[in-house]
Protein backbone atom coordinates (compact mmCIF):
# COMPACT_ATOMS: atom_id res chain seq x y z
CA UNK A 1 0.00 0.00 0.00
CA UNK A 2 1.98 2.88 -1.24
CA UNK A 3 1.09 6.69 -0.90
CA UNK A 4 1.09 8.91 -4.19
CA UNK A 5 0.62 12.67 -4.36
CA UNK A 6 0.66 15.28 -7.27
CA UNK A 7 0.42 19.01 -7.36
CA UNK A 8 -0.04 21.41 -10.00
CA UNK A 9 0.57 24.69 -8.21
CA UNK A 10 1.65 28.26 -8.69
CA UNK A 11 4.60 28.55 -6.64
CA UNK A 12 7.09 25.97 -6.08
CA UNK A 13 5.72 22.38 -4.96
CA UNK A 14 8.66 21.34 -3.11
CA UNK A 15 8.00 21.34 0.41
CA UNK A 16 4.24 20.77 -0.13
CA UNK A 17 5.19 17.69 -2.20
CA UNK A 18 7.14 16.65 1.25
CA UNK A 19 4.72 17.66 3.40
CA UNK A 20 2.11 15.27 1.89
CA UNK A 21 4.19 12.61 1.94
CA UNK A 22 4.74 12.97 5.81
CA UNK A 23 1.29 12.71 6.04
CA UNK A 24 1.05 9.46 3.53
CA UNK A 25 3.89 7.88 5.44
CA UNK A 26 1.38 5.14 7.04
CA UNK A 27 1.15 3.71 3.81
CA UNK A 28 4.49 3.36 2.77
CA UNK A 29 7.99 3.09 4.88
CA UNK A 30 10.52 1.49 2.83
CA UNK A 31 11.00 4.55 0.39
CA UNK A 32 10.07 7.74 -0.75
CA UNK A 33 10.54 10.15 -3.83
CA UNK A 34 10.26 13.34 -5.06
CA UNK A 35 10.23 14.40 -8.93
CA UNK A 36 9.58 18.29 -10.03
CA UNK A 37 9.25 19.77 -12.98
CA UNK A 38 11.01 23.02 -14.02
CA UNK A 39 11.43 24.85 -17.46
CA UNK A 40 11.07 21.08 -19.23
CA UNK A 41 13.75 19.87 -16.58
CA UNK A 42 13.27 17.12 -13.93
CA UNK A 43 14.90 17.23 -10.25
CA UNK A 44 14.57 13.68 -8.81
CA UNK A 45 15.32 12.56 -5.44
CA UNK A 46 14.10 9.20 -4.63
CA UNK A 47 16.00 6.39 -1.87
CA UNK A 48 15.14 3.44 0.55
CA UNK A 49 14.14 4.94 3.78
CA UNK A 50 11.55 7.34 5.38
CA UNK A 51 10.31 10.74 4.51
CA UNK A 52 12.41 12.65 7.22
CA UNK A 53 15.49 10.43 6.20
CA UNK A 54 15.51 10.84 2.50
CA UNK A 55 15.01 14.37 1.71
CA UNK A 56 17.88 16.31 3.41
CA UNK A 57 18.01 20.35 2.63
CA UNK A 58 19.99 20.23 -0.27
CA UNK A 59 18.13 17.91 -1.99
CA UNK A 60 14.95 19.94 -0.85
CA UNK A 61 16.83 23.14 -2.71
CA UNK A 62 17.64 21.07 -5.85
CA UNK A 63 13.62 19.96 -6.46
CA UNK A 64 12.62 23.30 -8.28
CA UNK A 65 9.72 23.98 -10.23
CA UNK A 66 5.58 24.26 -9.97
CA UNK A 67 4.75 20.93 -10.95
CA UNK A 68 6.01 17.87 -8.86
CA UNK A 69 5.22 13.84 -7.87
CA UNK A 70 5.90 12.32 -5.10
CA UNK A 71 5.68 8.61 -3.67
CA UNK A 72 6.04 6.79 -0.16
CA UNK A 73 6.65 3.17 -0.74
CA UNK A 74 5.81 -0.51 1.13
CA UNK A 75 7.07 -3.13 -1.93
CA UNK A 76 4.55 -5.59 -3.17
CA UNK A 77 6.22 -6.82 -6.41
CA UNK A 78 10.00 -6.85 -7.59
CA UNK A 79 12.18 -6.19 -3.97
CA UNK A 80 12.39 -3.36 -2.02
CA UNK A 81 15.77 -2.19 -3.91
CA UNK A 82 16.48 1.69 -4.01
CA UNK A 83 16.22 0.70 -7.69
CA UNK A 84 12.70 0.44 -7.37
CA UNK A 85 12.18 3.39 -5.23
CA UNK A 86 9.34 5.90 -7.14
CA UNK A 87 8.27 7.80 -9.01
CA UNK A 88 10.02 6.07 -12.04
CA UNK A 89 11.01 7.82 -15.13
CA UNK A 90 11.22 7.17 -19.25
CA UNK A 91 12.27 9.56 -20.95
CA UNK A 92 10.53 9.14 -24.60
CA UNK A 93 8.00 10.41 -25.14
CA UNK A 94 8.16 13.58 -23.54
CA UNK A 95 10.03 12.43 -20.55
CA UNK A 96 7.29 10.69 -17.97
CA UNK A 97 7.62 10.29 -14.52
CA UNK A 98 4.86 8.05 -12.45
CA UNK A 99 4.31 7.10 -8.95
CA UNK A 100 1.81 4.06 -8.22
CA UNK A 101 0.07 2.62 -5.24
CA UNK A 102 -1.46 -0.96 -6.04
CA UNK A 103 -0.52 -4.12 -7.49
CA UNK A 104 -0.94 -5.04 -11.54
CA UNK A 105 -2.01 -8.95 -11.80
CA UNK A 106 -0.33 -9.40 -15.40
CA UNK A 107 2.52 -7.37 -14.80
CA UNK A 108 4.93 -10.25 -15.94
CA UNK A 109 3.21 -11.29 -19.21
CA UNK A 110 2.86 -7.09 -19.83
CA UNK A 111 6.76 -7.17 -19.34
CA UNK A 112 6.89 -9.34 -22.17
CA UNK A 113 4.68 -8.13 -24.53
CA UNK A 114 6.19 -4.84 -23.99
CA UNK A 115 9.97 -5.56 -24.82
CA UNK A 116 8.59 -8.29 -27.86
CA UNK A 117 5.66 -5.57 -29.61
CA UNK A 118 6.98 -2.03 -28.31
CA UNK A 119 10.36 -2.95 -27.82
CA UNK A 120 10.54 -1.20 -24.63
CA UNK A 121 13.38 -2.21 -21.70
CA UNK A 122 12.46 -2.80 -18.73
CA UNK A 123 14.74 -2.39 -15.71
CA UNK A 124 13.39 -3.86 -12.69
CA UNK A 125 11.01 -6.35 -11.80
CA UNK A 126 8.74 -3.98 -10.32
CA UNK A 127 5.02 -3.76 -11.66
CA UNK A 128 4.94 -0.11 -11.55
CA UNK A 129 7.93 0.45 -14.08
CA UNK A 130 5.63 -1.60 -16.42
CA UNK A 131 3.09 0.48 -15.92
CA UNK A 132 5.19 3.32 -16.67
CA UNK A 133 6.10 1.75 -20.02
CA UNK A 134 2.33 1.26 -21.04
CA UNK A 135 1.41 4.51 -20.38
CA UNK A 136 4.13 5.53 -22.51
CA UNK A 137 3.67 3.50 -25.37
CA UNK A 138 -0.03 4.81 -25.61
CA UNK A 139 0.71 8.31 -25.49
CA UNK A 140 3.55 7.96 -28.21
CA UNK A 141 0.96 5.80 -30.32
CA UNK A 142 -0.42 9.07 -30.46
CA UNK A 143 2.07 10.49 -32.58
CA UNK A 144 1.32 14.05 -31.76
CA UNK A 145 4.55 16.96 -31.21
CA UNK A 146 2.18 18.30 -28.58
CA UNK A 147 -0.17 16.11 -26.68
CA UNK A 148 -4.06 17.48 -26.26
CA UNK A 149 -6.55 16.46 -23.75
CA UNK A 150 -7.84 14.30 -25.63
CA UNK A 151 -4.33 11.79 -26.48
CA UNK A 152 -3.77 11.66 -22.57
CA UNK A 153 -7.16 10.52 -22.19
CA UNK A 154 -6.86 8.35 -24.97
CA UNK A 155 -3.63 7.03 -23.43
CA UNK A 156 -5.39 6.31 -20.08
CA UNK A 157 -8.06 4.56 -21.97
CA UNK A 158 -5.48 2.08 -23.58
CA UNK A 159 -3.82 1.38 -19.90
CA UNK A 160 -6.98 0.34 -18.99
CA UNK A 161 -7.34 -2.06 -21.63
CA UNK A 162 -3.62 -3.58 -21.04
CA UNK A 163 -3.34 -3.64 -17.59
CA UNK A 164 -5.52 -5.78 -14.84
CA UNK A 165 -5.31 -5.30 -11.20
CA UNK A 166 -4.85 -2.13 -8.78
CA UNK A 167 -3.55 1.11 -9.85
CA UNK A 168 -4.09 4.54 -8.35
CA UNK A 169 -1.44 6.46 -10.50
CA UNK A 170 -0.08 9.92 -10.52
CA UNK A 171 2.13 10.67 -13.89
CA UNK A 172 3.63 14.20 -14.76
CA UNK A 173 4.31 14.27 -18.82
CA UNK A 174 7.30 16.75 -18.46
CA UNK A 175 6.26 20.25 -19.86
CA UNK A 176 2.51 19.22 -20.21
CA UNK A 177 1.03 18.93 -17.19
CA UNK A 178 -0.01 15.40 -14.46
CA UNK A 179 -2.45 13.25 -15.01
CA UNK A 180 -4.03 11.13 -12.30
CA UNK A 181 -5.87 7.94 -12.95
CA UNK A 182 -7.79 4.86 -10.82
CA UNK A 183 -8.10 1.29 -12.29
CA UNK A 184 -12.03 1.11 -13.53
CA UNK A 185 -12.26 -1.50 -10.25
CA UNK A 186 -11.49 1.54 -7.72
CA UNK A 187 -9.60 -1.30 -5.81
CA UNK A 188 -7.00 1.60 -4.40
CA UNK A 189 -8.02 5.08 -3.38
CA UNK A 190 -7.29 8.40 -5.40
CA UNK A 191 -8.85 11.94 -4.53
CA UNK A 192 -8.45 15.23 -5.85
CA UNK A 193 -8.68 18.70 -4.33
CA UNK A 194 -7.88 22.66 -4.90
CA UNK A 195 -6.83 25.72 -3.18
CA UNK A 196 -7.18 29.07 -4.55
CA UNK A 197 -4.38 31.87 -4.30
CA UNK A 198 -3.74 35.39 -5.40
CA UNK A 199 -1.80 33.85 -8.71
CA UNK A 200 -4.66 30.96 -9.64
CA UNK A 201 -6.05 27.68 -8.44
CA UNK A 202 -3.62 25.23 -7.41
CA UNK A 203 -4.37 21.40 -7.58
CA UNK A 204 -3.50 18.18 -5.65
CA UNK A 205 -3.74 14.83 -6.33
CA UNK A 206 -3.33 12.24 -3.31
CA UNK A 207 -4.21 8.53 -2.00
CA UNK A 208 -5.78 10.21 0.74
CA UNK A 209 -8.16 13.14 1.60
CA UNK A 210 -5.86 14.00 4.70
CA UNK A 211 -3.18 14.79 2.88
CA UNK A 212 -5.25 17.23 1.07
CA UNK A 213 -6.90 18.76 3.59
CA UNK A 214 -3.59 18.88 6.15
CA UNK A 215 -2.32 20.90 3.60
CA UNK A 216 -4.95 23.37 3.01
CA UNK A 217 -6.80 22.25 0.25
CA UNK A 218 -10.08 21.92 0.08
CA UNK A 219 -11.33 18.45 -1.08
CA UNK A 220 -13.08 18.15 -4.73
CA UNK A 221 -13.94 14.26 -4.94
CA UNK A 222 -12.89 10.94 -5.46
CA UNK A 223 -11.69 9.89 -8.93
CA UNK A 224 -14.74 7.24 -10.10
CA UNK A 225 -13.15 4.25 -10.96
CA UNK A 226 -11.65 4.39 -14.32
CA UNK A 227 -11.86 8.01 -14.30
CA UNK A 228 -8.55 10.33 -15.16
CA UNK A 229 -7.82 13.69 -14.51
CA UNK A 230 -5.49 16.25 -16.15
CA UNK A 231 -3.90 19.17 -14.91
CA UNK A 232 -2.28 21.23 -18.29
CA UNK A 233 0.87 22.90 -17.70
CA UNK A 234 -1.50 26.45 -17.81
CA UNK A 235 -3.22 24.48 -14.65
CA UNK A 236 -6.88 23.98 -16.67
CA UNK A 237 -8.55 20.87 -15.05
CA UNK A 238 -9.90 18.36 -16.74
CA UNK A 239 -11.80 15.12 -15.88
CA UNK A 240 -13.09 11.70 -17.89
CA UNK A 241 -14.37 8.39 -17.55
CA UNK A 242 -11.46 6.36 -19.57
CA UNK A 243 -13.00 2.79 -19.05
CA UNK A 244 -15.28 1.38 -21.06
CA UNK A 245 -17.14 -1.25 -18.29
CA UNK A 246 -16.37 0.83 -14.39
CA UNK A 247 -17.54 -1.33 -11.67
CA UNK A 248 -16.93 0.39 -7.97
CA UNK A 249 -15.51 -1.87 -5.67
CA UNK A 250 -12.73 -0.43 -3.26
CA UNK A 251 -10.72 -2.35 -0.81
CA UNK A 252 -12.33 -2.54 2.32
CA UNK A 253 -9.34 -3.38 3.79
CA UNK A 254 -8.35 0.26 3.37
CA UNK A 255 -11.58 1.06 5.98
CA UNK A 256 -9.62 -1.98 8.12
CA UNK A 257 -6.13 -1.46 8.49
CA UNK A 258 -4.51 1.02 5.56
CA UNK A 259 -5.99 4.32 5.83
CA UNK A 260 -5.50 7.27 8.28
CA UNK A 261 -8.79 7.24 10.33
CA UNK A 262 -8.74 11.18 9.38
CA UNK A 263 -9.66 10.36 5.81
CA UNK A 264 -13.12 10.29 4.25
CA UNK A 265 -12.60 7.78 1.46
CA UNK A 266 -15.16 7.21 -1.23
CA UNK A 267 -17.19 9.41 0.50
CA UNK A 268 -16.83 7.01 3.92
CA UNK A 269 -15.32 8.37 6.90
CA UNK A 270 -12.60 5.74 8.48
CA UNK A 271 -13.22 6.72 11.91
CA UNK A 272 -16.53 6.68 11.37
CA UNK A 273 -16.30 2.86 10.03
CA UNK A 274 -13.80 1.73 12.48
CA UNK A 275 -16.17 2.80 15.37
CA UNK A 276 -19.24 1.01 13.67
CA UNK A 277 -16.82 -1.91 13.32
CA UNK A 278 -16.14 -1.82 17.30
CA UNK A 279 -20.35 -1.45 17.38
CA UNK A 280 -20.99 -4.47 15.36
CA UNK A 281 -18.30 -6.72 16.97
CA UNK A 282 -19.65 -5.93 20.38
CA UNK A 283 -22.57 -7.46 19.40
CA UNK A 284 -21.07 -10.38 18.01
CA UNK A 285 -19.94 -10.71 21.70
CA UNK A 286 -22.64 -10.34 23.52
CA UNK A 287 -24.66 -12.95 21.12
CA UNK A 288 -22.12 -15.63 20.75
CA UNK A 289 -20.14 -15.27 24.41
CA UNK A 290 -22.73 -14.14 26.55
CA UNK A 291 -20.62 -15.89 29.44
CA UNK A 292 -17.35 -14.06 28.95
CA UNK A 293 -16.54 -11.85 32.08
CA UNK A 294 -14.50 -9.14 30.48
CA UNK A 295 -13.21 -6.69 33.31
CA UNK A 296 -11.31 -4.27 30.74
CA UNK A 297 -11.03 -3.85 26.54
CA UNK A 298 -7.68 -2.49 25.65
CA UNK A 299 -6.61 -1.73 22.34
CA UNK A 300 -3.26 -3.07 20.53
CA UNK A 301 -2.13 0.39 19.27
CA UNK A 302 -2.73 2.12 16.96
CA UNK A 303 -4.98 1.07 14.57
CA UNK A 304 -7.79 -0.94 16.74
CA UNK A 305 -8.15 2.51 19.13
CA UNK A 306 -11.01 3.65 17.43
CA UNK A 307 -13.39 0.31 17.05
CA UNK A 308 -11.71 -0.74 20.55
CA UNK A 309 -13.06 2.60 22.47
CA UNK A 310 -16.68 2.05 20.57
CA UNK A 311 -16.68 -2.04 21.33
CA UNK A 312 -16.12 -0.93 25.21
CA UNK A 313 -18.76 1.65 24.93
CA UNK A 314 -21.14 -1.18 23.75
CA UNK A 315 -19.97 -3.98 26.32
CA UNK A 316 -20.03 -1.24 28.78
CA UNK A 317 -16.69 -2.00 30.01
CA UNK A 318 -13.90 -0.16 30.96
CA UNK A 319 -11.42 0.86 27.81
CA UNK A 320 -8.32 0.57 29.38
CA UNK A 321 -4.54 1.46 27.27
CA UNK A 322 -2.44 -1.34 28.39
CA UNK A 323 0.46 -1.10 25.71
CA UNK A 324 1.60 1.90 25.34
CA UNK A 325 3.26 2.34 21.81
CA UNK A 326 6.70 3.37 21.02
CA UNK A 327 6.30 6.52 18.92
CA UNK A 328 9.77 6.11 17.10
CA UNK A 329 8.95 2.61 15.53
CA UNK A 330 6.78 2.43 12.71
CA UNK A 331 4.17 -0.19 11.26
CA UNK A 332 5.03 -3.85 12.03
CA UNK A 333 2.72 -5.22 9.48
CA UNK A 334 4.50 -3.48 6.38
CA UNK A 335 7.89 -3.96 7.56
CA UNK A 336 9.64 -6.10 4.98
CA UNK A 337 10.75 -9.69 6.73
CA UNK A 338 9.33 -11.90 9.14
CA UNK A 339 12.27 -11.20 11.96
CA UNK A 340 11.88 -7.42 11.53
CA UNK A 341 8.75 -7.87 12.12
CA UNK A 342 8.56 -10.07 15.47
CA UNK A 343 11.35 -8.25 17.03
CA UNK A 344 9.59 -4.86 16.17
CA UNK A 345 6.55 -5.70 18.25
CA UNK A 346 8.01 -6.10 21.32
CA UNK A 347 10.60 -3.29 21.00
CA UNK A 348 7.02 -1.14 19.63
CA UNK A 349 4.49 -2.07 22.70
CA UNK A 350 4.96 -2.51 25.82
CA UNK A 351 2.10 -3.24 28.73
CA UNK A 352 1.48 -1.01 31.80
CA UNK A 353 1.21 -4.26 34.46
CA UNK A 354 -0.59 -2.83 36.74
CA UNK A 355 -3.73 -2.75 34.62
CA UNK A 356 -3.29 -6.23 33.70
CA UNK A 357 -2.95 -8.15 37.21
CA UNK A 358 -5.52 -10.25 37.91
CA UNK A 359 -7.74 -9.45 35.21
CA UNK A 360 -9.90 -10.70 32.82
CA UNK A 361 -9.13 -8.55 29.68
CA UNK A 362 -10.18 -8.56 26.01
CA UNK A 363 -7.33 -7.80 23.81
CA UNK A 364 -8.87 -5.90 20.24
CA UNK A 365 -6.79 -5.70 17.10
CA UNK A 366 -7.83 -4.05 13.57
CA UNK A 367 -7.03 -7.42 12.27
CA UNK A 368 -4.87 -10.80 12.48
CA UNK A 369 -2.98 -11.85 9.78
CA UNK A 370 0.39 -13.35 10.07
CA UNK A 371 -0.48 -13.26 13.92
CA UNK A 372 2.68 -11.94 14.78
CA UNK A 373 1.45 -9.18 16.87
CA UNK A 374 -1.60 -11.25 18.89
CA UNK A 375 0.87 -14.29 19.90
CA UNK A 376 3.41 -11.28 21.25
CA UNK A 377 0.88 -9.67 23.00
CA UNK A 378 -1.08 -12.04 24.25
CA UNK A 379 1.91 -13.65 25.65
CA UNK A 380 2.76 -9.88 27.19
CA UNK A 381 -0.44 -9.84 28.84
CA UNK A 382 -0.14 -13.31 30.41
CA UNK A 383 3.29 -12.08 31.99
CA UNK A 384 1.61 -9.10 33.18
CA UNK A 385 -0.47 -10.72 35.22
CA UNK A 386 -4.15 -11.34 33.51
CA UNK A 387 -6.36 -13.82 34.66
CA UNK A 388 -7.93 -14.30 31.39
CA UNK A 389 -7.01 -13.07 27.86
CA UNK A 390 -9.53 -13.06 25.33
CA UNK A 391 -8.68 -11.61 21.83
CA UNK A 392 -11.29 -9.97 19.37
CA UNK A 393 -10.68 -9.10 15.99
CA UNK A 394 -12.51 -6.04 14.11
CA UNK A 395 -11.68 -7.85 11.00
CA UNK A 396 -12.98 -11.38 10.04
CA UNK A 397 -10.50 -13.94 9.30
CA UNK A 398 -7.55 -13.53 6.87
CA UNK A 399 -7.65 -16.38 4.92
CA UNK A 400 -6.15 -15.74 1.19
CA UNK A 401 -3.42 -13.89 -0.25
CA UNK A 402 -3.77 -9.97 -1.50
CA UNK A 403 -2.89 -9.48 -4.99
CA UNK A 404 -3.78 -5.60 -5.48
CA UNK A 405 -1.20 -3.77 -3.06
CA UNK A 406 -0.81 -5.66 0.49
CA UNK A 407 2.29 -7.75 0.98
CA UNK A 408 0.41 -10.85 1.94
CA UNK A 409 0.71 -13.59 -1.30
CA UNK A 410 1.62 -16.50 0.35
CA UNK A 411 -1.37 -18.15 1.76
CA UNK A 412 0.85 -20.48 3.93
CA UNK A 413 2.18 -17.13 6.09
CA UNK A 414 -1.37 -16.18 7.02
CA UNK A 415 -2.34 -17.87 10.39
CA UNK A 416 -5.77 -18.11 9.96
CA UNK A 417 -5.25 -19.78 6.35
CA UNK A 418 -6.72 -23.98 6.37
CA UNK A 419 -7.46 -23.19 10.05
CA UNK A 420 -10.75 -22.94 11.87
CA UNK A 421 -11.12 -20.07 14.20
CA UNK A 422 -10.25 -23.17 17.61
CA UNK A 423 -7.28 -23.91 16.12
CA UNK A 424 -6.50 -20.00 15.56
CA UNK A 425 -7.42 -19.22 19.48
CA UNK A 426 -5.27 -22.39 20.54
CA UNK A 427 -2.35 -20.74 18.14
CA UNK A 428 -2.22 -17.50 19.54
CA UNK A 429 -2.48 -18.96 23.16
CA UNK A 430 -6.18 -16.66 23.76
CA UNK A 431 -8.72 -18.06 26.24
CA UNK A 432 -11.19 -17.46 23.86
CA UNK A 433 -11.27 -15.34 20.22
CA UNK A 434 -13.44 -13.23 18.35
CA UNK A 435 -13.86 -12.44 14.75
CA UNK A 436 -15.59 -9.69 12.90
CA UNK A 437 -18.63 -11.40 10.93
CA UNK A 438 -17.69 -10.89 7.45
CA UNK A 439 -21.32 -9.08 6.32
CA UNK A 440 -20.89 -6.81 9.38
CA UNK A 441 -17.39 -5.05 8.08
CA UNK A 442 -19.21 -5.06 5.03
CA UNK A 443 -22.40 -3.21 6.77
CA UNK A 444 -20.11 -1.26 8.47
CA UNK A 445 -18.29 0.31 5.80
CA UNK A 446 -21.39 0.82 3.31
CA UNK A 447 -23.12 2.93 5.83
CA UNK A 448 -20.70 5.52 5.04
CA UNK A 449 -21.71 5.27 1.70
CA UNK A 450 -24.16 2.71 0.38
CA UNK A 451 -24.08 3.77 -2.79
CA UNK A 452 -21.10 1.18 -3.08
CA UNK A 453 -22.77 -1.98 -3.86
CA UNK A 454 -19.47 -4.16 -2.87
CA UNK A 455 -16.03 -3.93 -1.46
CA UNK A 456 -12.86 -6.06 -2.87
CA UNK A 457 -12.93 -8.46 0.26
CA UNK A 458 -10.78 -10.96 -1.08
CA UNK A 459 -8.44 -11.47 1.37
CA UNK A 460 -11.91 -12.70 3.38
CA UNK A 461 -13.72 -15.04 0.72
CA UNK A 462 -11.33 -15.49 -1.71
CA UNK A 463 -13.22 -13.48 -4.82
CA UNK A 464 -10.57 -11.35 -6.35
CA UNK A 465 -13.10 -8.34 -8.41
CA UNK A 466 -11.04 -8.21 -11.54
CA UNK A 467 -11.37 -11.68 -12.25
CA UNK A 468 -8.00 -13.24 -14.05
CA UNK A 469 -6.88 -15.05 -10.18
CA UNK A 470 -7.14 -18.40 -9.69
CA UNK A 471 -5.55 -20.71 -8.14
CA UNK A 472 -2.35 -21.43 -10.51
CA UNK A 473 -1.80 -17.35 -10.06
CA UNK A 474 -1.84 -17.81 -6.50
CA UNK A 475 0.43 -20.77 -6.12
CA UNK A 476 2.96 -19.18 -8.59
CA UNK A 477 3.22 -15.80 -6.20
CA UNK A 478 3.44 -18.00 -3.22
CA UNK A 479 6.57 -19.53 -4.76
CA UNK A 480 7.91 -16.11 -5.75
CA UNK A 481 6.97 -13.89 -3.06
CA UNK A 482 6.73 -15.70 0.04
CA UNK A 483 9.26 -14.53 2.70
CA UNK A 484 12.10 -16.59 2.11
CA UNK A 485 11.99 -16.45 -1.61
CA UNK A 486 11.87 -12.40 -1.37
CA UNK A 487 15.06 -12.66 0.86
CA UNK A 488 16.81 -14.81 -1.37
CA UNK A 489 16.26 -11.90 -4.02
CA UNK A 490 16.88 -9.55 -1.89
CA UNK A 491 20.26 -11.07 -1.37
CA UNK A 492 20.86 -11.54 -5.31
CA UNK A 493 19.42 -8.61 -5.93
CA UNK A 494 22.31 -6.17 -8.03
CA UNK A 495 20.03 -3.80 -10.53
CA UNK A 496 21.53 -0.59 -11.48
CA UNK A 497 19.89 2.38 -10.17
CA UNK A 498 19.88 3.26 -13.46
CA UNK A 499 18.96 6.57 -14.75
CA UNK A 500 16.62 6.77 -11.72
CA UNK A 501 19.01 8.81 -8.88
O1 LIG B 1 -1.25 -10.43 12.54
P1 LIG B 1 -0.14 -9.52 12.09
O2 LIG B 1 0.60 -10.11 10.93
O3 LIG B 1 0.76 -9.11 13.20
O4 LIG B 1 -0.79 -8.21 11.46
C1 LIG B 1 -1.79 -7.44 12.05
C2 LIG B 1 -1.24 -6.34 12.92
O5 LIG B 1 -0.38 -5.47 12.14
C3 LIG B 1 -0.93 -4.16 12.12
O6 LIG B 1 -0.29 -3.32 13.08
P2 LIG B 1 0.94 -2.34 12.75
O7 LIG B 1 1.94 -2.44 13.82
O8 LIG B 1 1.44 -2.60 11.37
O9 LIG B 1 0.33 -0.87 12.67
P3 LIG B 1 -0.51 0.05 13.67
O10 LIG B 1 0.46 0.68 14.63
O11 LIG B 1 -1.14 1.04 12.74
O12 LIG B 1 -1.54 -0.78 14.36
C4 LIG B 1 -2.38 -4.32 12.47
O13 LIG B 1 -2.90 -3.14 13.06
C5 LIG B 1 -2.35 -5.46 13.45
O14 LIG B 1 -1.99 -4.99 14.74
N1 LIG C 1 2.08 -1.03 -2.07
C1 LIG C 1 2.07 -0.56 -3.28
O1 LIG C 1 1.15 0.14 -3.70
C2 LIG C 1 3.25 -0.98 -4.13
C3 LIG C 1 3.34 -0.40 -5.52
C4 LIG C 1 4.21 -1.28 -6.41
N2 LIG C 1 3.54 -2.52 -6.69
C5 LIG C 1 5.57 -1.51 -5.77
O2 LIG C 1 5.84 -2.60 -5.30
O3 LIG C 1 6.36 -0.61 -5.70
MG1 LIG D 1 -1.65 -2.82 14.79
Amino acid sequence: MCGIVAIAGKAPVNQALYDALTVLQHRGQDAAGIVTCESGRLFLRKDNGMVRDVFHTRHMLRLAGHFGIGHVRYPTAGSSSSAEAQPFYVNSPYGITLAHNGNLTNAHVLAKDIFRSDLRHVNTDSDSEVLLNILAHELQERRKFIPEVDDIFAAVAGVHKRCKGAYAVVAMITGYGIVGFRDPNGIRPIIFGERDTPEGTEYIIASESVAITSLGFRVVRDLAPGEAVFINSQGRLFTRQCAENPSYTPCIFEHVYFARPDSIIDNISVYKARLRMGEKLAQTIQREHPDLRIDVVMPIPDTSRTAALELANQLNVKYREGFMKNRYIGRTFIMPGQGQRKKSVRQKLNPIELEFAGKNVLLVDDSIVRGTTCREIIQMARDAGASKVYFASAAPAVKYPNVYGIDMPAKSELIAHGRSEQEVCELIGADALIYQKLDDLIAAAREGNPDIQAFDCSVFNGEYVTGDIDDNYLDALQASRNDSAKNQKEKGSTIVDLANG
